[in-house]
């Protein structure tokens, strides 16, 4: 296909492939080649019909306006789809990008996962995306994530929908759900929680070890605090059953979304099931519990949630509610706090200056703490330690790349984007500028001294309108997790060169192997 991705004619070959396969019915084999002939011509006929001509339809409509921006649409169906996930795999999409940028320009156009998409380009493009969230671009998942999530998701959200679920700060409406947790007032409370969650994490997991896997260690600790924090429950068979099931549903998100017996989707469909039936029941003690005043409506996210809603809606329909977006607030927290957790571990053994100055300010907080709980204020003044991760979701981020859908045609510098197509923005390339980034190869926290970035290049939480909901939650459980690391052991990867894959979050490929010493304890009186 050329650049302008138009000139595919299926009608011929398709009826000719159909016609071969038909020869072949005599025999197994040839009913099977048969089969898979009629699949292909179908699935090119609907290329044609669907997405070619639909271009075609928008060059042409678009042909007095702006032209369509210039790139490739590659392969029938597929699309750059494959090369986008072998590089992005690789953990190097940024040579996906840096490709096209240097043919095209910074807009272009590809065919990703299904469907033509547009790259904006950093910052300019960002700063639009996020500008134009709900006018002409919306979040958009593909329709099988969707079913994962559920119908009352804020991810599923878009529009009002969205604002009014947490933009919108109406007393009495939902917003403040989500704020008077995630936000900062609503985190300083729990701290103290997160501090004994770490405590009992590495007397339990660290403790007497010389050697530990820390991916799957850390995948333990993240689910067991959201567990915790989120409807306080920390152990026992609901626990078990629910860690596994959040496994198997995640595991799904990230595959084909093949509907049966043995696929990951079809599993993934299974896990949704039970992990609503489990929460089923502890939302159903809950109540009881906070009626008969065992529990505060400020337990956790589960009584703020029920404590909340139940003044606006019926039982029913804020169960509902509640089950979906606990079950949102576990997948998003999950992996990608654990990816960057880990990924602070392998740049602060391979760069063991930067570890040094951790460790003395963690030291520095500990003597003036004396042995009791770390607070709020505490989890701030760890400004190094905070640089530390920063540079580590910069040359790591969990989350690289994000989709918005085009809801109404429009132009953006000289390029018509029509209804329907995606829109990307990417970290892969703007967290790599040398001009923002000198030696961007570098892990080098100090970057982050003093004043700020240049908004929209350095954004490991995304931005606008959908930025991250649990970007404060995430800082302050790692920070505390890294405070007691530090202070009482040390850690050499057994192989220092242990390659990190894409799937599509960052993932040790062979589980970040740790030898473990503790520390003599700190003298703190
Ligand atoms: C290092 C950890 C984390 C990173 C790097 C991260 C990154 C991101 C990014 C980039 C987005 C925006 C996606 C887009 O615009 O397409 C996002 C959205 C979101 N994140 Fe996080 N996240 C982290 C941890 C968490 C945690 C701990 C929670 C909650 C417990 C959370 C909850 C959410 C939610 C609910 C959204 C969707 C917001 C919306 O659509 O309105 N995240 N996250």
């Amino acid at each position: 296909m050329d650049d302008d991705g138009v000139h595919w004619d299926y009608s011929k070959n398709s009826n000719n492939m159909f016609a071969g396969g038909f020869m072949l019915v005599s025999s197994k084999v040839g009913l099977a080649v048969g089969i898979l002939t009629v699949v292909v011509a179908i699935v090119c006929g609907w290329w044609w019909h669907y997405v070619l001509l639909k271009e075609s339809k928008a060059r042409t409509s678009s042909n007095k306006k702006a032209p369509l921006p210039p790139g490739s649409l590659g392969l029938p169906l597929l699309g750059e789809t494959l090369e986008f996930l072998r590089l992005t795999q690789a953990n190097r999409s940024a040579e996906f990008l840096n490709r096209r940028v240097a043919k095209y320009g910074q807009v272009f156009k590809t065919h990703l996962l299904f469907s033509p998409a547009v790259s904006v380009g950093a910052p300019d493009g960002n700063k639009f995306l996020f500008a134009n969230e709900n006018q002409l671009v919306q979040k958009s998942w593909p329709s099988h994530v969707k079913k994962l999530f559920g119908p009352n998701s804020l991810m599923n959200k878009t529009g009002e929908q969205h604002k009014y679920v947490w933009l919108l700060d109406v007393p009495g409406h939902a917003r403040r759900i989500f704020t008077s947790f995630f936000g900062p007032d609503g985190l300083q409370r729990f701290v103290p929680r997160m501090d004994k969650m770490v405590r009992t994490h590495f007397v339990q997991f660290w403790e007497g070890k010389d050697e530990i896997m820390a991916f799957a260690i850390i995948k333990q600790f993240t689910f067991a605090l959201a567990a915790d924090l989120f409807f306080s429950i920390t152990e026992g068979p609901q626990f078990q059953s629910l860690e596994r099931d959040l496994f198997t549903l995640s595991q799904g998100i990230a595959q084909l979304p093949l509907d049966f017996p043995g696929t990951s989707y079809h599993n993934a469909k299974l896990s949704r099931n039970r992990f609503l039936c489990t929460l089923d029941t502890i939302i159903c003690q809950r109540r009881k519990d906070m009626e008969e005043g065992k529990v505060s409506s400020q337990h956790d996210l589960l009584s703020v949630m029920i404590s909340t809603l139940d003044q606006d809606q019926d039982q029913l329909a804020t169960n509902e509610y509640i089950k979906d977006n606990i079950l949102m607030f576990l997948f998003a927290g999950h992996d990608t706090s654990v990816s960057t957790l880990a990924g602070v571990l392998k740049y602060l053994f391979l760069n063991p200056q930067c570890l040094e100055q951790v460790v003395k300010e963690q030291k520095e907080i500990a003597i003036e703490k004396a042995g009791s709980s770390l607070n709020w204020d505490d989890t701030r003044k760890m400004k190094y330690t905070w640089q530390v991760m920063q540079e580590c979701l910069r040359l790591q981020p969990a989350v690289e790349v994000g989709f918005r859908e085009c809801i109404k045609e429009f132009e953006y510098e000289g390029f018509t984007i029509p209804k329907g197509w995606r829109l990307f923005w990417h970290l892969g390339r703007s967290h790599m500028s040398p001009q923002i980034f000198p030696n961007p190869e570098r892990f080098d926290p100090d970057r982050f001294e003093g004043l700020g970035l240049p908004p929209f290049i350095y954004m490991p939480f995304g931005g606008g309108p959908r930025i991250c909901l649990g970007a404060e939650f995430a800082r302050t459980e790692m920070v505390v997790f890294l405070h007691y690391l530090v202070l009482n052991y040390e850690w050499n990867m057994v192989d220092p060169n242990e390659g990190v894959v894409r799937s599509p979050l960052p993932v040790f490929q062979k589980g970040l192997l740790l030898k473990i010493r503790k520390k003599q304890p700190l003298e703190v009186h």
